[in-house]
């Protein structure tokens, strides 16, 4: 039996990084990882997804060159060579980070990791004895139990990874930030893009102004978008994948397509842990985790996609590190999840921090809003992308802002202002009475906190 001090199952965002801080404050820590060292954010998800939505971005500017009087390129894309050029990138960030980690001292183990006990665990015919133990397996898509589906066959953000071609006609069951991210990527590389949603509008977390100015801007582009869908069954016919069902007005929803990709949400990764003998409480949605990230199992903690709190890179960083300082100091640190900044990467982006209108509304909030539009910032008129606005929420009164929405170029950056703003509760006065630099996107931050004070 091999027997470590701290044992981390899963070699993803949380795991890599939790491994990384515990290296030289403990003797011996070991991760198991049954893919690859890196996890979904470098294979499956934000780094691939991001190196083509940037492609399609460029290649959408490029053919509108002549605004700028330059050439039209009037280019027509392969998009088996976009899939290889993303694919290389993928291959040289990925590189080696298995020996890093190993070069500093960490075991790795290759494989997948089950309990035996609450502090052994197995790999293949290794059994590992740990002292203390971090689960960071992730999580993995939920695919709905539509009839049909399975018989029918379907694409998820993994296998979409993997087309060398665009298929002509595409659903996407799903308006979340998985399904409106590929949309954008099918409909620039001349997919035919129907976005099929359950609930009443698309990204139906976002403030409702943006996701309907979403679903305006994204038909425009040509995807189109059907939300309130109640999907029956699907079927292969010999024209395709035929997806039925009732829309939102009770009528008859019927379509048929080439291709399927599933968008609709995630499922946490216990598969085969066998938890119940660790002790570790789980439900459908994560491993239940105090604010300490320390599971009902006293020497087990939980980092990552696999609690279920905040399903982003950035989260399972943050988690990953907290996990090791409590796991080895006992230090008690938790985090606040209250200004949570998110930002999804269509094109235009769409970013937001804080609450919504109608949440603000729902606490009990009195509140001032106000909004301005990119078509009134110089910079954004300078490059021709006028789509959009920013949306700034303020307690009456005070001035306190309460959350920012923004759908436009840029707006994963710009929503930074104001999360840094609703930390140190600045008010709208102060954004708005604040230089900011002439012509910038950041200057819509502060005429909408103007506007917010009327
Ligand atoms: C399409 C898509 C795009 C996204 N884009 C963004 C984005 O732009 N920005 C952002 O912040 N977030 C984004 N996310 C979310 C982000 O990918 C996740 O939040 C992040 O990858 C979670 O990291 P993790 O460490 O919890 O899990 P993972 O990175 O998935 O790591 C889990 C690891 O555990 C391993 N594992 C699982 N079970 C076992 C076992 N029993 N034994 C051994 N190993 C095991 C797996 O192989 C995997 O390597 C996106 C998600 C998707 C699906
Ligand atoms: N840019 C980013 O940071 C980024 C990008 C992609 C994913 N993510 C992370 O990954 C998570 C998962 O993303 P996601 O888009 O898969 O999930 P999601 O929960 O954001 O959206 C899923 C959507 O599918 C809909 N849905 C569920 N069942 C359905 C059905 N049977 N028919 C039609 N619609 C149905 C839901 O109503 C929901 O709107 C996100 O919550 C986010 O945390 C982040």
């Amino acid at each position: 039996m091999d027997s470590v001090e701290l044992l981390i199952i899963g070699g993803g965002t949380a795991g890599e990084t939790a491994a990384g801080k515990a290296i030289g404050a403990v003797n011996s820590i070991a991760v198991v990882e049954q893919d690859r060292v890196g996890g979904d954010c470098v294979y499956n998800a934000c780094i691939p997804t991001k190196v083509l939505v940037h492609a399609a971005r460029v290649y959408k500017r490029m053919n509108n060159a002549a605004f700028f009087g330059l050439p039209d390129a009037d280019v027509r894309a392969d998009y088996a060579k976009v899939k290889a050029a993303k694919d290389d990138f993928i291959n040289n960030i990925s590189q080696g980070r298995d020996r890093k980690l190993e070069a500093k001292g960490v075991r790795l183990y290759r494989g997948q990791a089950r309990f035996r006990s609450p502090h052994e665990v197995e790999v293949g015919d290794t059994l590992i004895r740990a002292d203390k133990i971090i689960i960071t397996t992730g999580s993995a898509p939920s695919v709905p139990p539509i009839p049909g589906l399975a018989e029918t066959g379907y694409l998820t953000n993994v296998t979409a990874l993997q087309l060398e071609q665009i298929p002509e006609r595409i659903a996407i069951i799903g308006g979340g930030a998985v399904g409106v991210e590929f949309a954008q990527i099918f409909n620039a590389f001349g997919g035919q893009v129907h976005i099929i949603e359950s609930a009443d509008r698309l990204l139906a977390n976002e403030d409702a102004d943006i996701s309907s100015t979403a679903r305006v801007l994204f038909e425009k582009a040509g995807i189109k978008v059907s939300a309130a869908v109640k999907i029956s069954k699907i079927e292969t016919t010999a024209s395709g994948k035929l997806i039925s069902g009732v829309d939102g007005k009770g009528q008859e929803f019927q379509e048929v397509f080439s291709e399927i990709l599933v968008a609709t949400g995630r499922r946490p990764v216990l598969d085969d842990l066998n938890l119940k003998d660790a002790g570790v409480d789980f439900t459908r949605k994560g491993i239940m985790v105090n604010d300490n990230l320390r599971t009902s199992a006293g020497h087990i903690w939980a980092a990552g996609d696999v609690t279920g709190i905040a399903l982003y890179t950035f989260v399972a960083w943050e988690q990953g590190g907290v996990a090791v300082e409590n796991a080895l100091n006992n230090s008690g640190r938790s985090l606040n999840y209250d200004i949570l900044p998110h930002a999804t990467f269509s094109d235009p982006e769409i970013a937001g921090v804080g609450l919504t209108e109608q949440a603000a509304k729902e606490q009990g909030f009195k509140v001032s809003t106000g909004t301005f539009n990119y078509a009134d910032l110089t910079r954004a008129m300078a490059a021709d992308e006028t789509e959009g606005f920013i949306k700034i929420i303020a307690e009456s009164g005070t001035g306190r802002i309460l959350g920012g929405h923004i759908i436009g170029n840029e707006a994963s950056s710009l929503i930074h202002e104001v999360a840094a703003a609703m930390i140190r509760k600045a008010t709208i006065q102060d954004i708005g009475g604040t230089f900011h630099a002439f012509p910038t996107l950041s200057e819509g931050v502060r005429y909408a906190c103007q506007a917010a004070q009327g």
